[in-house]
C-alpha cells in the first residue's frame, strides 16, 4: 500500500524545484488540524454559532473535538481534532471499497462527505448502510463506474464511511448524479467529517482568508476593489465588517465565477456589493475621466479606490492536503507574470493614502516574497505596512527584501507553529501620498 509521507507528483521536475526551495513535502500533503468558520456577525453572534456546533458535534462523537475562539478576530471559531483512539485503520477483508480521486480524498480528509459525483469505483455488492473503506486514487488511472477492487500501490488510504447511494444508483441513468453517496465517519486526519455546514450564518473558510481580511481592515462608507473576488468569499467578509454600509466592487474574469458572488450577495442579503466579470490585468480606464464618479464600473479611473484587496490567481500549492501535484512547471512560472501585472493595475486604481493587499494560497517563493521585491523596486510609490493581525510566521528570505521587511509580511507555512492551517501569504501595502 502507498505510504503517503509526500505528495505524489505526476511532473519530477516540479518534485524537484518545490524540494530545492526547502518545502516541507510531508506538511504540504497532510491535512491541516483546525478547521475554521467565519461566523457572520451580521447574523448571529460567534458564542451562539458554537453551541450549535457544539450541539452536533457532542451527538455525532463520543470524545467530540474542542471548539475554540481567537481574541483578536471575534468572528473565527476553531474546532479541533479527534482524539486519536477515533481514528481509523483500513480493515481491507472486512469491508468493500470506494475509490474517489486526489482532490475529493483531500476534501475528505478535511471533513467532508463523498458527494455521487465524486464516486469513482465501488465494488459489485455493496450494499445501502454498508460500511466502506475509502481510498484516493493518486494516479488519476482509476475509471468511473470500477466494479471491482482496485489494484494500485498509490492508492491512499482516507478512511471508513457509510454507503448512502448504490452502484445502480450512482453510475445509471443520467449524470451528474446529485447527493452524498457515502457519509464518511472518520479519516486518518482526524478532522471531524461533519461535511460542510456553511450558510448564512456562518462559512466554512481557511484561518488565513479570513486574516487577510481584518490585515486589509475595511472600514464603512469606504471604496473598495476585491480584483480577483470569485467565489466572494472574502468579498462578503469585507461586507460584514463594513457593516454592509459602503461599496465594494467584486471582479472576477470568468463568467461562471462571478454567478457564484452573486448567489452569495443573495443568499447574505448584501447591498453593498457590485459584481462583474471583467479581467482586472485591464481594469484602468485609459481615457481619464470619461465617467461620472458615482458610476463605479470597470473599467475605473486612477486613484478609484481606497482599499484594493488582490487575492491573486496562483498555484494554490498551500491548499492543504494536496495528495497529488498535477502542476507542470509551465503553469508554476506563468502565474508571477499575471501577479504582477495585476498588481500593476491595482497600484493604478488605488488613492494615494490607500492600502493594497497581495495574497495567495501558495507557498512557493516566486510567487509571494519575489513579487513583493518586485512591487517595491517597480512601484516606488508603494511601501509596506505591517500585515497586522499577526497568527503566521515571517516571510522567507529572498533577495531585495530586508530582515525588517520579511517581519513585516505574514506566511503560513510548514515552519507556522501555533496554527496548523493551509499555506498563505499576505502582504500589506500603501501608497504614499504625493
Ligand atoms: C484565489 S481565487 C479568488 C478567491 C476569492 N478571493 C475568495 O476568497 O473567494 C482567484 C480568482 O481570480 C480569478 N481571476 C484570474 N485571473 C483574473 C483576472 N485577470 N481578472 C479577474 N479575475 C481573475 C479566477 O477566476 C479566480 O476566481
Amino acid at each position: 500500500m502507498f505510504n503517503s509521507k509526500s505528495p505524489f507528483f505526476h511532473c519530477p521536475l516540479v518534485e524537484l524545484q518545490l524540494s530545492k526551495r526547502n518545502l516541507d513535502l510531508a506538511w504540504l500533503s497532510t491535512a491541516p488540524s483546525i478547521t475554521t468558520y467565519r461566523v457572520n456577525l451580521l447574523q448571529t453572534t460567534t458564542e451562539r454559532y458554537k453551541n450549535d456546533i457544539k450541539s452536533l458535534l457532542e451527538e455525532r462523537y463520543e470524545n467530540p473535538p474542542k471548539i475554540y475562539t481567537l481574541s483578536n478576530i471575534p468572528e473565527v471559531l476553531c474546532i479541533g481534532t479527534l482524539p486519536i483512539s477515533q481514528t481509523v485503520n483500513p480493515s481491507v477483508e472486512e469491508h468493500r471499497e470506494v475509490i474517489v480521486d486526489s482532490c475529493c480524498g483531500a476534501a475528505l480528509l478535511r471533513g467532508a462527505h463523498i458527494y455521487a459525483v465524486g464516486v469513482l469505483a465501488m465494488e459489485s455488492g455493496t450494499k445501502l448502510h454498508d460500511m466502506v473503506n475509502v481510498y484516493a486514487d493518486l494516479t488519476g488511472k482509476c475509471k468511473k463506474g470500477t466494479n471491482v477492487r482496485f489494484e494500485s500501490n498509490k492508492k491512499m488510504y482516507i478512511g471508513q464511511g457509510r454507503v448512502l447511494m448504490q452502484r445502480y444508483q450512482l453510475f445509471t441513468g443520467p449524470q451528474p448524479k446529485a447527493g452524498v453517496a457515502v457519509e464518511m465517519l472518520n479519516t486518518i486526519s482526524g478532522v471531524p467529517s461533519i461535511g460542510d455546514l456553511s450558510s448564512f450564518k456562518a462559512l466554512l473558510q481557511n484561518l488565513p482568508s479570513i486574516v487577510c481580511v481584518r490585515v486589509l481592515n475595511p472600514q464603512k462608507n469606504e471604496t473598495i476593489l476585491d480584483m480577483c473576488a470569485a467565489p466572494g468569499n472574502k468579498t462578503t467578509h469585507i461586507a460584514e465588517l463594513m457593516q454592509d454600509e459602503g461599496l465594494i466592487v467584486a471582479l472576477d474574469k470568468t463568467f461562471n465565477r462571478t454567478t457564484l458572488i452573486e448567489e452569495k450577495i443573495k443568499k447574505y442579503k448584501l447591498n453593498s456589493i457590485n459584481a462583474f466579470t471583467y479581467d482586472a490585468t485591464k481594469a484602468v480606464d485609459i481615457k481619464l475621466n470619461s465617467r461620472s464618479s458615482n458610476d463605479i464600473k470597470p473599467p475605473f479611473k486612477p486613484e478609484t479606490f481606497d482599499r484594493i484587496l488582490l487575492d491573486a490567481p496562483c498555484s494554490a500549492l498551500g491548499n492543504r492536503p494536496i495528495l497529488a501535484v498535477k502542476a507542470t512547471t509551465k503553469m508554476l512560472d506563468s502565474y508571477p507574470r499575471i501577479q504582477r501585472k495585476l498588481i500593476t493595475n491595482a497600484v493604478a486604481l488605488l488613492k494615494p493614502g490607500g492600502c493594497l493587499v497581495y495574497s495567495t494560497c501558495s507557498v512557493t517563493i516566486s510567487e509571494n516574497e519575489e513579487i513583493v521585491a518586485w512591487a517595491l523596486t517597480k512601484h516606488l510609490e508603494l511601501e509596506l505596512e505591517e500585515a497586522i493581525p499577526i497568527l503566521g510566521s515571517k516571510a522567507w528570505p529572498c533577495q531585495g527584501l530586508s530582515e525588517r521587511q520579511r517581519s513585516m509580511l505574514q506566511r503560513f507555512c510548514c515552519d507556522t507553529k501555533q496554527y496548523d492551517t493551509v499555506g498563505f501569504f499576505i502582504a500589506k501595502f500603501v501608497k504614499k501620498r504625493k
